[in-house]
C-alpha cells in the first residue's frame, strides 16, 4: 500500500475533530476530492454491475442473517491492493486514524470498511455499530459517493444522540460523518435513488 498522502486527496478541519469531542459526532464537507469520489463511486458501481455485492446481514457469529426488513444494502468489504482508487482512500483513512489518536489517545489500531450500495427503498433500521461481544469497534465513519444528490431523494443518516435530538445527514458526495460506535444509535432512510458510500470503522486494541 503507498504511504504518501497526496494532500490534494483529502482535507480534514480542526472543527470536525472538535465536534466528535463535543458532540459525540460530526460532519464534514468536500472531506474527499472530487476525482477520488467519483473513482470510488465508479468502483462501487462496477462493482454491483459485477454481481460482486452481497447482501448484508445483521447480528455475528451463529447469529448472523441477511434480514431484508432491518437491513436492505448491498456490500463489498474492501481490501488493501484491491484498486487504485481503493489504496488511495486507504491512506486517506491511515491519515484519519492518526489524526484521532492524536487527539484522542483512543489507540485505534485497525480499520475495516466497506462499500454500500442501497438502491431506491432500501433502508437501515435504528442500530448500534457495537455487538454485544464485540466493543473494538470505537469510531465509525462514513463516506458517501453521490455527486449530484438533491435533499428531496431522501437516504438521510439519522443520528440519535443519547443527550439530544435527533440529527439527519444527506448523503451527499465526499461528505465525512464520523461518530463515536458504543454511544450512537442510527439509522438509513430509504431514498428514491441509489445511495452509495463507503462504512468503516476504527478499532481500538483489544485490552
Ligand atoms: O450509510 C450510512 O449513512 C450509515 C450506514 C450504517 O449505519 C452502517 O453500515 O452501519
Ligand atoms: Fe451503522
Amino acid at each position: 500500500m503507498p504511504t504518501e498522502l497526496p494532500a490534494s486527496d483529502y482535507g480534514l478541519h480542526q472543527p470536525t475533530l472538535d465536534g466528535l469531542a463535543q458532540h459525540g459526532w460530526s460532519q464534514q464537507n468536500l472531506f474527499l476530492s472530487h476525482d477520488l469520489t467519483l473513482a470510488l463511486a465508479a468502483e462501487c458501481r462496477a462493482g454491483a454491475a459485477a454481481g460482486a455485492l452481497a447482501l448484508a446481514a445483521v447480528g455475528r457469529g451463529t447469529a448472523q442473517a441477511v434480514r431484508g426488513d432491518i437491513r436492505g444494502d448491498r456490500i463489498l468489504w474492501l481490501e488493501a491492493g484491491q484498486s487504485a482508487a481503493c489504496d488511495r482512500y486507504l491512506v486517506v483513512m491511515e491519515a484519519l486514524r492518526l489524526a484521532l489518536n492524536r487527539e484522542f489517545f483512543l489507540g485505534l489500531d485497525s480499520y475495516e470498511s466497506h462499500y454500500a450500495l442501497y438502491t431506491p427503498g432500501a433502508a437501515y433500521g435504528k442500530h448500534l455499530d457495537r455487538f454485544r461481544d464485540d466493543d473494538l469497534r470505537t469510531v465509525s465513519v462514513v463516506i458517501y459517493l453521490n455527486p449530484d444528490w438533491q435533499l428531496e431523494q431522501g437516504g438521510a443518516l439519522r443520528l440519535h444522540p443519547l443527550d439530544a435530538p435527533s440529527s439527519d445527514i444527506a448523503p451527499m458526495g465526499s461528505r465525512l460523518v464520523l461518530f463515536l460506535s458504543a454511544d450512537m444509535p442510527h439509522e438509513v432512510l430509504p431514498a428514491t435513488h441509489d445511495r452509495l458510500s463507503l462504512a468503516g470503522w476504527f478499532r481500538r486494541r483489544p485490552h
